[in-house]
């Protein structure tokens, strides 16, 4: 292992990861360094999620390797998700527990004790504002309350590096503010966020860093300030992917 202190709090080397002839991660190393708030984007299917599911151990690379504050993610798998807390996209959550539940169980198979997890829990209901609905049932949640309480499970344990796959989708524009703040709080203490998103204009003012990637690969990396140079993200953005196409659609939705 080497030294927690010294490393940075993701390390992805030469990750790669075909499904059959599909190439959907193409050997991205990326370094995220402590205390960063680091934006993930790129087009639908470039790779992002599959990039992050291998980061965080929930799918095997072909190739490379993921260190996490330097902790080999698929050789010490225990001791890498203590040290990390996740929002994945599309993983499905025990819903049929309240949300009160799902905080209650993620944080005692943690491994903490019930008095510092019932503490805690009360503390993310109230900061993510579903104090009310802390004793309803996860499937009878809304989309965004559903990502609202992913939200609470990942920080739960107080993790040192929080992986948010498209954490914003479906939540309200005040909820978004709102888990900014407790992002950036979060970060000020310490803690470091690689989140993937597909809004350039959020990643620009919450960010410090971007990768930007696409058919697997990474296309630029580094600040932001580095990354859009004089144009805004999106413009660098749309530079780097290959320019948009000004389609008018099929004749027939010519309404007029
Ligand atoms: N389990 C799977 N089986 C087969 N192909 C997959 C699987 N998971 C992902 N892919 C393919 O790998 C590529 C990358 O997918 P991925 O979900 O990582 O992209 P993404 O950047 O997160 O996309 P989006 O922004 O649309 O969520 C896509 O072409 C996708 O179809």
């Amino acid at each position: 292992m080497e030294s927690a202190a010294l490393s940075p709090a993701l390390e992805l080397r030469q990750l790669v990861k075909r499904f059959g002839e599909k190439v959907a991660v193409d050997g991205v190393s990326l370094t995220i360094p402590t205390g960063s708030c680091y934006g993930l984007v790129g087009p639908n299917g470039a790779g992002k999620t599959t990039t992050l599911s291998m980061a965080t151990g929930l799918l095997r690379p072909d190739h490379g390797q993921a260190l996490i504050c330097g902790v080999d993610v698929w050789a010490q798998p225990t001791e890498a998700k203590q040290l990390v807390g996740v929002l994945a996209d599309g993983v499905k959550l025990f819903d049929r527990l309240t949300g009160e539940q799902l905080i209650t169980y993620n944080g005692l198979l943690a491994g903490l004790d019930a008095e510092t997890v019932s503490r805690r829990c009360a503390d993310l209901l109230d900061m993510l504002e579903l104090r009310g609905a802390g004793s309803t049932l996860v499937v009878d949640y809304s989309a965004g309350m559903t990502k609202k309480i992913a939200l609470a499970c990942a920080l739960v344990h107080a993790p040192r590096l929080l992986v948010l796959d498209e954490p914003f989708e479906s939540v309200d524009p005040v909820s978004a503010a709102n888990i900014r703040d407790i992002l950036q709080g979060y970060v000020r203490g310490g803690g470091t966020v690689i989140v993937s998103s597909h809004s350039m204009d959020l990643v620009q003012r919450m960010c410090d860093h971007v990768a930007v990637v696409a058919a697997g690969r990474v296309l630029a990396a580094g600040s932001v300030d580095e990354v859009r140079g004089a144009s805004t993200l999106e413009e660098r953005f749309v530079e780097l992917v290959g320019g948009r196409q000004h389609l008018e659609g099929p004749t027939w939705l010519n309404l007029s």
